[in-house]
Order: structure tokens, then sequence, then C-alpha cells
């Protein structure tokens, strides 16, 4: 077995991004191990979203690296990120609004597929995934905000990545959609990796198999979610406890 197969997905190493005087991430050594469910919480302005968009490519880090898959991605560009099989959504939609479903999720599969062979089984699948395969052909903009983030989902499993990262995928969804999303990130776990940022406690404590909790950019505490549940720190924090 190579390093990289039996090593960490993903790892950082003192990952650090300063704003002017504020440092956001600071000094974050991290490990996400292949199969994964990994819950990512902490209070507003912990600096989740900045550490998600260092580890994707968005935003260049101040001081540190990421490793993903053994190699070192830390001066990689995201679409380059994304071709090692990195895919992520974000709070901020990144659907084409004029466009149907359909098409935004075959512009996925496309990136994938050297030859168009396969794309509308493939567009189908990973929409009928989701739940909107019967609105393939709708305008994706007059969809709600919550089935837009799961159409932003099926274009990230559109792309079969070994590291799916979701910020805040259930923010919008009615609590009959949650439990579909519960079952949805628990059979996309079969094939791939899953780090996700999220508010709903009930979701993090019944999805992840471990938990990490940022405070003020640095991590607090990390274990599984009964640990976490217990931890008093976390419990000052964040649980409000
Ligand atoms: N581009 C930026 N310029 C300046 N400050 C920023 C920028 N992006 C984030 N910040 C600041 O960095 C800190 C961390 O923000 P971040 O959005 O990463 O937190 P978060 O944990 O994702 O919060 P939330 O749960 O509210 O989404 C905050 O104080 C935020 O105001």
């Amino acid at each position: 077995m190579t390093v990289a197969a039996s090593g960490p997905l993903l790892e950082t190493e003192g990952l650090t991004r300063r704003f002017g005087g504020l440092t956001a991430v600071d000094h974050v050594d991290f490990q996400l191990f292949p199969g994964e469910i990994r819950a990512l919480i902490g209070p507003n302005g912990a600096g989740k979203t900045t550490f998600v968009g260092l580890l994707s490519g968005r935003i260049p880090p101040s001081e540190g690296r990421v490793r993903f898959g053994g190699e070192d991605v830390t001066r990689l560009p995201a679409h380059a990120r994304m071709a090692r099989g990195m895919a992520y959504t974000f709070q901020i939609t990144s659907v084409f609004a004029n466009l149907s479903l359909f098409d935004n999720v075959a512009l996925a599969v496309q990136r994938r597929l050297a030859r168009g062979e396969g794309l509308e089984a493939e567009t189908m699948a990973a929409l009928d995934r989701v739940g909107l395969a019967g609105r393939a052909r709708q305008t994706a903009g007059d969809l709600s905000y919550g089935h837009q983030r799961l159409l932003e989902i099926a274009m990230g499993l559109a792309q079969r990545p070994r590291l799916l990262i979701l910020d805040e995928p259930t923010q919008g969804l009615s609590d009959g959609e949650i439990e579909g999303f519960k079952a949805l990130v628990r059979d996309v776990a079969a094939e791939a990796t899953v780090l996700l940022i999220e508010h709903n406690m009930d979701v993090v404590m019944s999805l992840a198999t471990r938990i990490t909790v940022l405070d003020m950019g640095a991590r607090l505490a990390e274990g599984d979610p009964a640990a976490i549940h217990a931890d008093a720190a976390v419990q000052r924090a964040y649980l409000g406890g």
C-alpha cells in the first residue's frame, strides 16, 4: 500500500489566513481520512468557510500547507484540485440560474468525460440521487434556495469526487428534505469522503463519524459525536451549555 492510500486523504499543517489584522484561520493542523463523514462546526465567524476556501484553493493561505491524496496542493489553483477529485458546494450558490437543471449538471459531467458518451445518463443519475430528476428541464433560477443547494450537490456528485465538501447544505431545506439529505450523504459516503460545514446539530450528530470544532480560527476540539457533545469547552463556545 502506498503512503497516499493508507494515510489521510486531506491534511493541513499550520494553515493560516489573515485578513488585515484579523486572523480568520489560525495555524490549523487537520487530518481527514478516507471514508469519513466529518462535520466542521463552530460559532458564526469561527473561520469555517474560510478554512474550506483554503482547502479548495479559492482563497490563498497566508501560511501553512494543504496536502490532498499525499500531494502538496498548496500552490495549485481550485480547478487543479477539482481535477484531482475535490468537489465542493458553497454557501453562495454556484448554480447557473438561466440554465436548466439538466444543463447545470451536464456541465459538471462534461468536465470529467473526455467525449460526450453517457452524458445524458450520468446527468440524470446525479439529479436522481438528490431527488430532482423530475425537474430536469426546469430553469435552475426558479428553484427554491434549498433545492438549488441540492442541485449544487448533484453538480458535485457528477464529478465523482474523492472528497465532497458541503458548506451548509441543509440551509433552506424542509424537515422532510433534511431526512432525504441525510440518507443521500450516507449513500455518498460509501464512495467518497465527506466534509460537512453544518449548523443543524441534529444533522451533525446523526451523520458525522467525527466532528472538528473551530473557534476564533483555531481548532478547539475534535472527536466522535458523543465526545464533542460532552466537551465542556465546546459547550461554552458553541452549544450554549
Ligand atoms: N474576504 C474577507 N475579508 C475580510 N474578512 C473576512 C473575509 N472573509 C471572512 N472574513 C472574516 O473572517 C472571519 C471568519 O469568517 P468565516 O466566514 O470563515 O466564518 P464562518 O465560521 O464560516 O462563519 P459562518 O458560520 O457565519 O458562515 C470572520 O470574522 C469574517 O468576518
